[in-house]
């Protein structure tokens, strides 16, 4: 946030809203006229700032904050964002959303050169670049760093005279800029972030572009021409919250459609359509809708427990699902559920809730997965990097339907998903992301292809095309 006197306590509400997106630690830099200042710490917004006085010894007109849910480097206090440095001309902040293909080689790279680096993270790689260039000026140092770093990056970075966001030439990762009736300036991830402050859209960042937004107001440019809309469509499926609008498309409504295109394409004989909490509550929804058959709360979420998905480890993430989820028995009991669930990574939410299900008393269990089988990793700002964690990529459908016990098992198809979330353009796969689903990845794996390459090479050939 730019240019507001209550820039601290707006960025703290943001990141609440942005909750969803990290949940491993979370930060925040403000800048009191004349420095910047910093608390950051492990876990959810509301622990790292449980008290009030670290957040009112951040004051100042602006400042900048991130929740982390680490894609590289490990759980250290140093990786927690902003990072933060102070230069001898003055303090710079930064934060990143995404992941960095080559961070692991500019690293070995700058660290030859001299470089002293503070954390594990994959995001200080884009200091010690802007550092090194000998451009003219921190916005043209900045250029010369965006176009040295690979991979998925939405970035903000906060100094004593500006906040600069950018993001990656495919656009992996969303951004928006909003305005405040103050004549503050917003950046955040989600429109949502925005609402919750009170802040306008009036720019979402399009692939390869750089805003830079000072007291003279908001200055966008290009940094490269070399750009293809490639959004994730995670974002679409499961990352993004539902009040979020990402590229004119409202997140809940494209959730409503792939459950509708996910009944049109794969119905079930079933007497029930239940969805699994949260966030497949709006693909639940469409598909009960397209295809009849009643919608019913046969599941219910503890509210005082978080995302699973997202958790760092897998052992965290199966106890977060027993703790998470629990059966209404007298809904489901004697009834065939067609149970949609907007996506299957590594399958540890299905298998519990298929035993959960059975054990209420559910005549059948009829598993929709509102998205395609998930058999690639992802290197751009999802944390599977292996195709070892991935279910689909590991076993057959027909051996996934035995696995989890269900009467059957069916996807979306991507066509159908590229449809269901209907961008306007003409990049490939109607602009979305898609190389955890088909293995096309848009840009070259950088520092991740050869350990890719040899795992391939091990996956059964039913369920990899590419092997
Ligand atoms: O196959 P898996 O590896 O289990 O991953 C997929 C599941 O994880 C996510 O839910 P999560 O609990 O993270 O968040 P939600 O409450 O927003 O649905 C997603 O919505 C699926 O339910
Ligand atoms: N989305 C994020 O929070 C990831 C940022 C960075 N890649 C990290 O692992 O810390
Ligand atoms: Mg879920």
């Amino acid at each position: 946030m730019w240019g507001d006197p209550n820039a601290v306590a707006l960025t703290h509400l943001g990141l609440h809203t942005l909750q969803h997106r990290g949940q491993e630690g979370a930060g925040i830099v403000g800048f009191d006229g004349h420095t910047l200042r910093r608390h950051r710490g492990f876990g959810l917004v509301s622990q790292v700032f449980a008290d009030p006085a670290d957040l009112t010894a951040l004051t100042g007109s602006a400042a900048l904050g991130h929740v982390r849910y680490a894609t590289a480097g490990g759980k250290v206090l140093e990786n927690v964002q902003p990072l933060l440095f102070r230069f001898s001309d003055g303090p710079v902040a930064l934060a990143h959303n995404g992941n960095l293909t080559n961070a692991v080689s500019l690293r070995a790279e700058l660290e030859a050169n001299g470089a002293i680096f503070q954390s594990t993270s994959d995001t200080e790689c884009l200091m010690h670049l802007i550092r090194r260039s000998h451009a003219g000026d921190f916005t043209a140092q900045l250029k010369a760093a965006l176009n040295q770093v690979h991979g998925g990056f939405a970035f903000a970075l906060l100094t004593p005279s500006g906040l600069y966001a950018a993001v990656d030439p495919h656009g992996f990762r969303p951004l928006v800029i909003g305005t405040l009736a103050s004549g503050g300036v917003v950046v955040a991830s989600e429109t949502a972030a925005l609402t919750a402050v009170g802040a306008t859209l009036t720019h979402e960042l399009a692939p390869g572009e750089l805003a830079v937004i000072t007291d003279a107001g908001i200055a966008v440019s290009a940094y490269t021409t070399q750009t293809e809309l490639a959004i994730c469509s995670m974002e679409y499926i499961y990352f993004a919250r539902p009040d979020s609008v990402i590229h004119g498309v409202n997140i809940h409504q494209a959730r409503v459609r792939m459950g509708e295109r996910l009944a049109a394409e794969q119905p079930a004989a079933g007497d029930i359509v239940v969805g699994v909490p949260n966030s497949s509550l709006s693909a639940a929804m469409g598909y009960a809708r397209a295809s009849g058959i009643p919608y019913e709360m046969g599941l219910v979420k503890s509210q005082y427990v978080a995302r699973t998905f997202i958790q760092p480890t897998q052992d965290l993430r199966e106890r977060s699902v027993r703790l998470k989820l629990s059966a209404i028995s007298s809904v489901v009991a004697r009834k065939r559920v067609i149970l949609v669930d907007d996506s299957l990574v590594r399958g540890t939410t299905a298998i519990q809730l298929v035993r959960l299900l059975k054990d209420a008393g559910a005549a059948a269990v009829h598993l929709r997965i509102a998205s395609p089988p998930l058999r690639f990793p992802c290197f751009y700002g999802i944390d599977i990097q292996t195709t070892a964690e991935l279910m689909a990529a590991n076993h057959t459908v027909a051996d996934m339907k035995e696995l989890l016990g269900v009467a059957s098992l069916a996807f979306l198809s991507t066509a159908g998903l590229e449809q269901a979330v209907g961008l306007t353009t003409t990049a490939p796969h109607g602009g979305l992301c898609v190389a955890y689903f088909t293995g096309e990845y848009p840009t070259p794996l950088d520092d991740y292809e050869v350990a890719y390459r040899a795992e391939l090479a091990t996956l059964h050939p039913d369920v990899n095309v590419h092997a």
